[in-house]
């Protein structure tokens, strides 16, 4: 049985949540509009038509939430701040919006929990997406200001910092599928967003340096394992591929300057230029990479489908989302980041979608206790292995938002009676409490 003091002592445990997931409070002290709360005050775009506008109320709960983080006895906690909430239009300060997170951060403090923040988790303010959002060069000059300023707000007390949470979703989710805000379907459209997003964290970066000497900042990427879903030869080509477009598309020109040529001749291809003084800009040094690990994608070779491959379902058991519980994965993920980039590494996301039921007070998400098991013994394995892995952030504290699922996914070691707003520790955050100590 896997024991707290099996991993190194300045190991840290955590957990993670989204600004947009668990704060409510949309249209509170001045707060202006994302691109999530239009997209989900659109008919049709989440489950239900649930949407952010009260989540978790965090916003006015966030002491007991942190009470409840103590309790649990967790060293770290990952958030992420609404840019609309500090910006509403995305450029001029709202300061009700300020005044909110340096009371979350001092709070934090007060309890010994060092907060991590994430300054993007898909929220962009919706004023800047009518000026083009992620799609207008611009855009990484406001990221930069913004940047700038929240660093000099509570970069004396805050000194881990994520620029962005996993552009691969909001360029590839958010401008070609369509699943997430703003619902655009464009592959053109999804390369420039994505060129732009890691050029405003280059920027963010370079703010960094001038203004926080003693922190450490990184981005933070999905990050799945992609293996062949049968065993033909093509299939493990278009493994390869699907390889470079979702991990190191991401990764590569942030430490290497260079995208994968796969991806260079997909740029090309539809007539976008990419600038040197870009990729420099991208390609200015971090501290980290987040590692955001759920699950494996299998994918075989489809002559029928436009992009060459087709998604299948695996057959170990899965969880809520339909995603395969496949530990291994993150240790196979871990060691190949290392050996490829040589940076540290923070889990900034690992977790799952239960079937949780609140019976009798209490709910028995044994399942999650185990995943939770299996992935910590998998962290600890990469660590063994020579992977200069730091922390672990539990996807999530609490249920909460789960985008175009709504509230139907509840990802939490601690429950959320939406109906009471009433917070209930699950099982698996009793078990933790008890790791913790282990
Ligand atoms: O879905 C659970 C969490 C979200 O609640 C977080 O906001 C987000 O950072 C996040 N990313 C992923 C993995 C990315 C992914 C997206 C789509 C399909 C498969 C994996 C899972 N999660």
């Amino acid at each position: 049985m896997i024991r707290r003091s099996d991993f190194p002592k300045d190991f840290i445990f955590g957990t993670a949540t989204a600004a947009y997931q668990i704060e409510g409070a949309a249209n509170e002290d001045g707060r202006g509009p994302s691109i999530w709360d239009v997209f989900s005050h659109t008919p049709g775009k989440t489950l239900n038509g649930d949407n952010g506008d009260v989540a978790c109320d965090h916003y006015h709960r966030y002491k007991e939430d942190i009470k409840l983080m103590k309790e649990i006895g967790l060293d770290a906690y990952r958030f992420s701040i609404s840019w609309p909430r500090v910006m509403p239009d995305g450029k001029n300060i709202n300061q009700k919006g300020v005044d909110f997170y340096n009371r979350l951060v001092d709070e934090l403090l007060e309890n010994d929990i060092v907060p991590f923040i994430t300054l993007y988790h898909w929220d962009l303010p919706y004023a800047l997406y009518e000026k083009g959002g992620w799609l207008n060069p611009d855009i990484a000059l406001y990221f930069r200001a913004y940047a700038t300023f929240m660093f000099n707000e509570l970069g004396d007390r805050v000194k881990h910092w994520i620029t962005l949470n996993e552009p691969w979703c909001s360029s590839f989710l958010g401008y070609f599928t369509g699943e997430h805000a703003p619902g655009h379907k464009d592959l053109q459209e999804a390369l420039i967003a994505a060129h732009n997003l890691l050029r405003a964290h280059g920027h963010a970066v370079q703010a960094f340096r001038e203004e926080v000497k003693d922190g450490k900042v990184g981005l933070t990427n999905v990050v799945m394992k992609i293996e062949p879903g049968d065993s033909k030869p093509e299939s493990f080509l278009v493994a390869s591929l699907v390889d470079k477009f979702v991990n190191a598309w991401y990764h590569d020109p942030v430490v290497f300057g260079k995208y994968p040529e796969e991806a260079v001749a997909l740029y090309l291809e539809k007539g976008l230029q990419i600038l040197d003084s870009d990729m420099n800009i991208i390609a200015t040094p971090i501290d980290f990479f987040g590692v955001n690990y759920y699950t494996r994608t299998l994918v075989i070779f489809d002559p029928n489908n436009p992009l060459g491959f087709s998604y299948v379902q695996g057959d170990l058991p899965k969880t809520e989302m339909g995603w395969e519980i496949y530990p291994q994965g993150l240790f196979d993920m871990l060691v190949y980041l290392k050996e490829r980039y040589r940076l540290p590494l923070y889990i900034t996301e690992n977790g799952m979608a239960g079937p949780d039921k609140l019976e009798n007070g209490r709910v028995q998400d044994t399942y999650r206790i185990e995943y939770l098991e299996k992935h910590f013994e998998k962290a600890l394995e990469a660590i063994n292995a020579g992977v200069d892995l730091k922390g672990y952030f539990i996807w999530s504290l609490m249920d909460n938002f789960e985008w175009a699922y709504g509230y139907s996914k509840r990802f939490g070691i601690i429950y959320v009676d939406y109906n009471t707003q009433k917070r209930i520790l699950k099982d698996s955050a009793l078990w933790l409490k008890e790791f913790l100590k282990s």
